[in-house]
């Protein structure tokens, strides 16, 4: 018999740490549940339900969340749900539209039906052409997300390296393009998320985008100011009392060639990772969960 898929609730309280896969559009249909079961595997107790001994531990500390291609995520739920494996599912993307005439649009409710508790929203390859997705349209797409009770992901970034700088130039320069990305998001999240809300958390991924597809990740240095600094701003404009979000809880995780040695390097001053391409090979993945567990 074909296991059923049902809606998860939203979750109410997240572990310290937050280890994500995106497989982008790299793998087919058939590949993507092979892969998915071949992470659950290799990855269990990590993966399995809190209830059960070494699981426990696992799940107080970390966190795991997969984003498939929308073809797949229904199959990717059925597996997920019927292994019992506390791994959140999300879309690559969704509209910012509740429903309608919107051909080849996924609406946020229609990921919440499939299983999904997760939308990554505003990643840089739907920023860039040809798509170019702008911050207000990010934004209006993470409002709808979280009103339908999806935890948002949305992806953030400077564009370019700058070089031949200060490094403090340098720093400066991303941290005023990522706060020009995360504060329509904030903005708009006013009144919807937080205290009493369905939805208590964002989860921002610092990607610059130069580190994006590269051979290896940001400098450290680099990522640990950058979030630094945002964070910072957006404690103090959005999070204290009287800033609009109280309650809200902020997450930033770092994505862009991320693999083993990134989260050592980091030194745990962010809140998780997000992983491409080198999760591809599922001894990555459990070589950075160790990192991440030490
Ligand atoms: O969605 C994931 C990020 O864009 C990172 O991808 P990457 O690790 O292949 O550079």
């Amino acid at each position: 018999m074909t296991q059923e898929v049902t809606a998860v609730a939203t979750p109410q309280s997240l572990p310290r740490y937050l280890l994500g896969i995106s497989t982008k559009m790299y793998f087919s249909h058939a590949q993507t549940t092979s892969y998915l079961q071949r992470l659950a595997t290799a990855l269990t107790p990590s993966l399995t339900l809190p209830s059960r001994p070494k699981g426990k531990e696992i799940a107080e500390k970390l966190q795991f969340f997969y984003i498939p291609s929308f073809p797949s995520l229904y199959s990717c739920a059925q597996l997920l749900q019927s292994q019992k494996l506390s791994i959140l599912l999300g879309g690559q993307d969704c509209s910012e539209y509740a429903s309608g005439a919107h051909t080849g649009c996924v609406s946020a409710g229609q990921l919440r039906e499939v299983g999904c508790s997760m939308v990554e929203l505003g990643h840089a390859e739907r920023r860039a052409a040809p798509v170019c997705e702008s911050d207000a349209l990010v934004a209006a797409k993470v409002r709808v997300a979280v009103e339908m009770g999806l935890i948002p992901l949305v992806c953030v970034g400077e564009k370019e390296k700058v070089v031949g700088e200060s490094v403090s130039r340098r720093i400066g320069v991303a941290v005023e393009e990522v706060v020009a990305q995360v504060e329509p998001v904030l903005r708009r999240l006013m009144g919807v998320v937080g205290d009493g809300k369905e939805v208590r958390f964002v989860v921002f991924a610092y990607e610059p985008v130069w580190a994006i597809g590269a051979e290896r990740p940001a400098e450290a240095d680099h990522v640990v100011a950058v979030v630094r600094a945002v964070r910072e701003l957006v404690t103090r404009r959005y999070l204290k009392q009287g800033g609009g979000l109280d309650g809200l809880e902020v997450r930033f995780l770092y994505g862009g060639s991320a693999g083993p040695g990134t989260w050592k390097a980091l030194k745990g001053e962010l809140d998780g990772l997000f992983l491409g391409r080198f999760a591809h090979d599922v001894e990555n993945v459990q070589a950075v969960v160790q990192e991440m567990l030490e």
